[in-house]
């Protein structure tokens, strides 16, 4: 039996990629709804990201995470989950089922100059991992789940936009 993909767009990349910034863009350039999966967890749990993941540790918010991406339920959406979507095999499935999957690719400079302080952004990084060692975790996970790879680095947030615009498939 031949799969047929949903019409939805997933942006993935690393925090500061502009997967938020870009997405509600994208939505309204394609006339689509637009879903912060981060913003879901904070609905569901009543709490800010950054503090599930300081008082309930990276597991917690992985598993919370993992069940709100695989359960997003959506239709000519764009969808921007958060950078560390791509550890959950499942809800990765079920993004690459509902739609199709767009990397906003960026040099490691580019992302630490993005970030600020990242306890305060709520990043998922284990005890004593640098920024450096996450980018290089993360960036075989991104290539891996990825229909489609924009390279964002060096262009401004309309660029950006425009850029992921020309290469939707
Ligand atoms: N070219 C660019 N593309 C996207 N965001 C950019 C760009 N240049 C600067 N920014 C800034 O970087 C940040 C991206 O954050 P955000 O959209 O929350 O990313 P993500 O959701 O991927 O973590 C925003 O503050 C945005 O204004
Ligand atoms: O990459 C990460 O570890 C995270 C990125 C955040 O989303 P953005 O990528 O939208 O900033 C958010 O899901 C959470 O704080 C963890
Ligand atoms: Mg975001």
């Amino acid at each position: 039996m031949i799969s047929q993909k949903g019409n939805n767009y997933i942006l993935i990349g690393m925090p500061g990629a502009g997967k938020s910034t870009i997405g509600v863009l994208l939505a309204k350039s394609l006339g689509a709804e637009f879903i912060d999966t981060d913003l879901v967890i904070q609905q569901k749990t009543g709490k800010l990201l950054k503090d599930i993941i300081s008082e309930e540790g990276n597991e917690t918010f992985k598993q919370i995470e993992e069940d709100v991406n695989a359960s997003v339920e959506a239709e000519n959406s764009v969808i921007a989950p958060g950078g560390s979507a791509i550890y959950s095999q499942r809800a990765m499935d079920h993004f690459k089922q509902i739609g199709t999957v767009i990397y906003l690719q960026l040099k490691f400079d580019t992302v630490a100059e993005r970030l600020g302080d990242l306890a305060d952004r709520g990043v998922v990084l284990d005890n004593g991992q640098t920024l450096c060692d996450l980018y290089h975790e993360r960036i075989p996970l991104y290539e891996k789940y990825a229909d489609i790879t924009v390279d964002t680095d060096d262009l401004k947030i309309g660029e950006a936009l425009e850029k992921v615009l020309e290469n939707l498939i």
